[in-house]
C-alpha cells in the first residue's frame, strides 16, 4: 500500500519555529483534514509534504523512498498541490488551464488524446464544464478555487494536497467540494489531504483529522475526538461543543475561553 509519511519534521522560519518535530503517516482512501489556528503550520506541513519545502530536520517519504530522491515528474505525477488564494492572472480558458495538470505527462508533441480525456474528465467531476471557455481571470474567487481542483485532479494524482480548497466557496459549493473529496479517496482510493479553518466541513468530510498548534501536534485522531472540546481550547482558545446534526455531529462555538 502507498503511504506517504512525514517523520519527525521541524521547520525554522526567520527566528521562528514553524513546525516542531511533526510526525503523521497518510494512507491512500482517506480523507485527512490539518486545522488549527492562523500561524500554525498548516500550509508549511502541506508544502512539507509536497516536496516543496525542504524540512530543517525530519524528512518525508512516499512508500519508503525520500520524497526529495525522486524524480520531479514522477513526484508531479502522484501528488498534485493545490495551493492557497491562487492567483490565475493568464489569459487562458478554463478547458486550457485545466489542461496545465497534464504537464507532468505531457511530452514534445503537446496534448494526447489520453490527456484531453483526462481533462474533460476533470472538467466534468468538478462541475465545472461551463467554464471550458470562459477566460480564467474573469472568474470569480469560487470559480477559480473549483477550476484550480479540476487542474489538479487532470493529472490523475494518487495524492491530493490542497491548501483551504474551500475557502471563498458558498455553502452549496462546500458541500459539492465535500463530496467530491469523499468519493475521490472512496471510489478512486486517493489520498486526499485538507487544510481547514471550517471545522464543520473537517466533521463532514474527514476520515481523520490533524491538529495543529504553534507548530506542534495537538491532536490525530478521527474527528469527534480530535475536535474534542479540551483540543479545540488548547489549539483555538475557544469554547465549543459538539452537538448531534441530522447527519452528523456539528460545533457550536460558545465563546472565547476564559
Ligand atoms: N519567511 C518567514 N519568516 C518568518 N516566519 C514565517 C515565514 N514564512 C511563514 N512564517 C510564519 O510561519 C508560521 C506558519 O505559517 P503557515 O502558513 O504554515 O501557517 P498556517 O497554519 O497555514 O496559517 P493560516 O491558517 O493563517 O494560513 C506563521 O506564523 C508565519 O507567519
Amino acid at each position: 500500500m502507498s503511504l506517504l509519511s512525514a517523520e519527525n519534521l521541524s521547520v525554522r522560519l526567520g527566528d521562528k519555529t514553524v513546525l516542531s518535530g511533526v510526525s503523521a503517516a497518510f494512507a491512500p482512501g482517506l480523507v485527512t483534514a490539518v486545522v488549527g489556528p492562523n500561524g500554525a503550520g498548516k500550509s508549511t506541513l502541506l508544502d512539507c509534504l509536497a516536496a516543496l519545502r525542504k524540512p530543517d530536520a525530519g524528512q518525508v517519504t512516499l512508500d519508503g523512498r525520500a520524497l526529495r530522491d525522486l524524480p520531479s515528474r514522477e513526484r508531479a505525477r502522484r501528488i498534485a498541490y493545490l495551493p492557497q488564494n491562487a492567483e490565475i492572472a493568464w489569459a487562458v480558458n478554463g478547458r486550457t488551464f485545466v489542461g496545465l495538470g497534464r504537464t507532468p505527462y505531457v511530452g514534445a508533441w503537446g496534448l494526447t488524446a489520453e490527456d484531453r480525456t483526462a481533462v474533460d474528465r476533470a472538467l466534468t467531476v468538478t462541475g465545472v464544464q461551463s467554464f471550458a471557455d470562459r477566460v480564467v481571470s474573469t472568474l470569480s474567487g469560487g470559480e477559480r478555487a473549483r477550476v484550480l481542483i479540476a487542474r489538479a485532479l487532470a493529472g490523475d494524482p494518487q495524492w491530493l494536497l490542497a491548501d483551504e480548497p474551500l475557502a471563498g466557496l458558498d455553502p452549496g459549493h462546500v458541500l459539492d467540494a465535500c463530496d467530491l473529496f469523499r468519493r475521490l479517496a472512496d471510489e478512486e482510493g486517493r489520498g486526499v489531504i485538507l487544510t481547514l479553518h471550517d471545522l464543520d466541513a473537517a466533521l463532514r468530510v474527514a476520515d481523520r483529522v490533524i491538529v495543529l498548534a504553534e507548530g506542534r501536534g495537538l491532536a490525530d485522531a478521527a474527528p469527534v475526538e480530535a475536535l474534542s472540546p479540551e483540543v479545540l481550547r488548547a489549539a483555538y482558545g475557544v469554547e465549543a461543543r459538539t452537538l448531534d446534526g441530522l447527519r452528523g455531529p456539528v460545533l457550536e462555538m460558545v465563546g472565547r475561553a476564559r
